[in-house]
């Protein structure tokens, strides 16, 4: 669970069902939580607003001690947003489009957000709530939030490490028309340094420049980009998630929580929409017997999960974004006091936003499979887990590992 608005004074996440003994610091999260800040393409906000970290409840001495984990992330921002986004009732005349700076930027923070951003929450949420002013749904709205996400990913991302030697990385495959070939070679978990430093985490050199320049050239046009990022999971156990209800579906669940990220409209797991497109003799991945007395795959189109359940191979995730719907060169809309039509509100945005989407798309894998590892083996704690985990694999029979 996550509670706070994207220019209140923090962000609080809460992640319940944390065994004990998982290894976490406050470093660990900052660590992530700068991660989510690269990215060629991202606003100005992300280079003068820091993250600051507070792990508030459930870790002691660096390690869970098994209650719920409770994270805060100040908005360091915030002393200029603490009259419009205060919790208490202010002065009306505070809230006056010019209280009296003359300030240009104090001006455009009180006005009333009344023409609403097409692709943004603002009409609907005006419509649904019965607001006049866009600003009680956008800062909610807002992708600010993912910055909660990231930090409670931390957490289940060491969990995982932890107890079942899972190790997760994300990267960007396409930015608008540019894409990654798609025999391009797949990061491994030891090439996150190497994706930290790409201006976009592309793990191909020659489709990262094509991308920077296309994000120039965008941003030079007053546009903004959208794009597809792919996460994959390194050493999952087979049996992680359920056929037995959709519910209970690895994949659906991945899905799920993947679709819950601001600006994604599409989710693939292993080659999705690729394999509705061939033949059964080309979509499958055939079982074969290795030299080594253990079972094989040739191929891994399915992407880790068959039948709703994770299958041994390595998970392939995938989310379509969307274009920022902040566009500078403002799309058309309606001035919902006036009735006029008029330009988007537009203050300032991201031109991209799918680096980053890269590491929230990642946090919210690591959530779900910690919750399916933690169904699967159980334990109060990381030692116990990992017995679990160890006792279940080594009763699978061993030809048909
Ligand atoms: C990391 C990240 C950063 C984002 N930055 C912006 C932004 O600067 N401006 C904007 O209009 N939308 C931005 N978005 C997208 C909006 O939050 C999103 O489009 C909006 O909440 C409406 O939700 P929907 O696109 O899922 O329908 C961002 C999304 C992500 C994942
Ligand atoms: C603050 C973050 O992203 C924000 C997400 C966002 C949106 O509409 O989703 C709009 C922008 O905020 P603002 O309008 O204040 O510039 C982004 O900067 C962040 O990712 O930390």
């Amino acid at each position: 669970m996550t509670a706070g608005e994207s220019h209140g004074q923090a962000l609080v996440g809460i992640l319940e069902g944390v065994p004990a003994g998982v290894a976490v610091t406050s470093a660990d999260v900052q660590a992530a939580l700068a991660r989510r800040r690269l990215g060629h393409g991202r606003g100005s906000r992300m280079k003068f607003e820091q993250d600051e970290v507070r792990l508030l409840g459930g870790v002691r001495h660096g390690r869970t001690m098994g209650g719920p984990v409770a994270i805060e992330i100040g908005n360091t921002e915030w002393p200029k947003w603490q009259t419009v986004m205060s919790p208490d009732p202010v002065a009306r005349e505070a809230l006056l489009v010019d209280a009296g700076t003359g300030d240009e930027r104090e001006i455009a923070r009180n006005r009333p957000l009344t023409r609403p951003r097409p692709g943004h929450a603002d009409l609907v949420g005006m419509q649904k709530y019965h607001l006049d002013d866009a600003r009680p749904i956008l800062e909610r709205a807002s992708a600010r939030e993912t910055a909660t996400r990231v930090a409670l990913g931390t957490v289940a991302a060491a969990l995982l490490e932890q107890v079942a030697g899972i190790r997760l990385v994300a990267h960007v495959v396409a930015i608008g028309p540019i894409a990654a070939p798609d025999d391009a070679p797949l990061p491994g978990p030891d090439d996150v340094a190497a994706l930290d430093a790409d201006p976009v985490r592309c793990f191909d050199p020659a489709t990262s420049a094509a991308m920077v320049a296309e994000i120039d050239r965008c941003q030079k046009d007053g546009d903004t980009l959208g794009g597809v990022v792919e996460v994959l999971a390194y050493d999952v156990p087979p049996g992680l998630g359920s056929h037995v209800s959709g519910d209970r579906r690895l994949d659906a669940r991945l899905a799920g929580a993947v679709m819950g990220i601001q600006a994604v409209k599409g989710v693939e797991i292993g080659d999705g929409f690729r394999t509705a497109a061939r033949r059964g003799s080309a979509a499958h991945d055939e079982i074969v017997p290795g030299d080594d007395g253990h079972l094989h795959r040739r191929t891994n189109r399915a992407g880790g999960t068959e039948g709703g359940m994770s299958n041994g191979e390595v998970l392939r995730v995938r989310a379509a974004l969307k274009p920022i719907s902040t566009v500078p060169r403002a799309l058309a809309t309606v001035d919902v006091t006036t009735g006029e039509v008029a330009q988007a509100i537009h203050q300032r945005s991201d031109v991209c936003a799918v680096p980053p989407g890269a590491v929230v798309a990642e946090a919210m894998v690591a959530l779900v499979l910690a919750q399916a590892l933690l169904e699967k083996v159980g334990g109060d704690s990381v030692d116990e887990a990992a017995r679990n985990l160890r006792g279940y694999l080594e009763a699978i029979p061993e030809h048909m590992r």
